[in-house]
């Protein structure tokens, strides 16, 4: 359980840290709270010969409340997306699933831009900024680009992100004031990763529905969230059965799961539509 050597590089400004990224191509890596990061070293399943460390750069910091936009820097801690006021009054979800991450340690380390930017499926935020429609802001070597957190998820583990990309910030919409949310997540025990999680917003005749674990990469169901808008609780549920593909592991067998997702969904739905718009 100890990671293999590594030089730890600490620069102070994005243009600086994606200059070692270039530098040092595949031998390098940037870590941001190290609880994902730092885990995959000791166990030796991450091993990188260049550690650029994200924590001294302020332009990553810092949450935003705009009227319509809410900006958040990659390098907010999950710790402070639960505590800021303004956050919490402008899209409550995002306080909701932050509350069901982990444990009060991690989540005072972790942060949103590694949360989404590992590409772990696993981690709860990708299906949750799915459904908020966020948008993933990233700075390289060749300028910067914009990329909708519905595009970015690949494969486990792979996104649209470059290898000397970082993630700068992510952009959400504030969701119309009748749509209500809720975010409703089965794990085995307290601090442990989803067998099945929900994010949900409806009102206003929209509907957006994310979730969390039960395939490769986060699943967004257009069929599921036109149902839903169109006030089809279990149209949306079917839908999303469908789209999900989730495979046996500790967590249990194919068929637990599909049932655990679909009452999570209701459950979520049912939260959402209960709230006061
Ligand atoms: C015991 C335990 C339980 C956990 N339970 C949960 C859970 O229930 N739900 C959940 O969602 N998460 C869970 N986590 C994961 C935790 O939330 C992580 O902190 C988070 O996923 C990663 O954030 P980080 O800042 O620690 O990223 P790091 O570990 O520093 O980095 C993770 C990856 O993202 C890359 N990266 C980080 N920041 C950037 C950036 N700005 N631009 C480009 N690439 C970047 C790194 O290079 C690395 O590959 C758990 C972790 C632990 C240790």
């Amino acid at each position: 359980m100890i990671p293999a050597g590594f030089e730890y590089h600490r620069p102070g400004d994005i243009a600086s840290a994606i200059g070692i990224l270039q530098e040092h191509g595949d031998e390098a890596r940037v870590i941001a709270g190290g609880h994902s990061l730092i885990p995959m070293m000791k166990l030796r399943m991450a091993e990188m010969g260049h550690l650029v460390d994200l924590q001294a750069i302020d332009e990553l910091k810092g949450v935003e409340v705009g009227a319509d936009t809410v900006k958040l820097g990659s390098m907010v801690t999950q710790h402070e997306l639960i505590t800021h006021d303004g956050l919490a009054t402008a899209i409550p979800l995002i306080r909701e699933a932050a509350l069901q991450i982990a444990d009060p340690q991690v989540r005072y380390m972790g942060t949103v831009g590694g949360n989404v930017a590992n590409g772990d499926p696993g981690n709860d935020m990708p299906g949750l900024m799915q459904c908020l429609n966020a948008t993933f802001e990233l700075s390289g070597p060749d300028g910067n680009r914009s990329v909708a957190a519905r595009d970015f998820y690949e494969a486990a583990y792979f996104t649209a992100r470059g290898d000397e990309e970082i993630l700068t910030r992510i952009s959400i919409p504030v969701p119309g004031s009748g749509v209500r949310q809720a975010y409703e997540k089965q794990k085995r025990k307290i601090g442990d990763y989803a067998t099945a999680a929900a994010a949900v917003m409806v009102g206003n005749g929209t509907a957006s529905v994310a979730m969390t674990n039960l395939a490769d990469t986060p699943v967004w169901s257009v069929s599921a969230s036109s149902a839903l808008a169109g006030g089809d609780v279990e149209g949306c549920v079917s839908e999303m059965l469908d789209a999900i593909d989730p495979v046996a592991d500790n967590r249990g067998p194919v068929e637990f799961k599909k049932h655990v997702a679909a009452v999570m969904l209701r459950r979520a739905i049912d939260r959402a539509q209960s709230r006061a718009g």
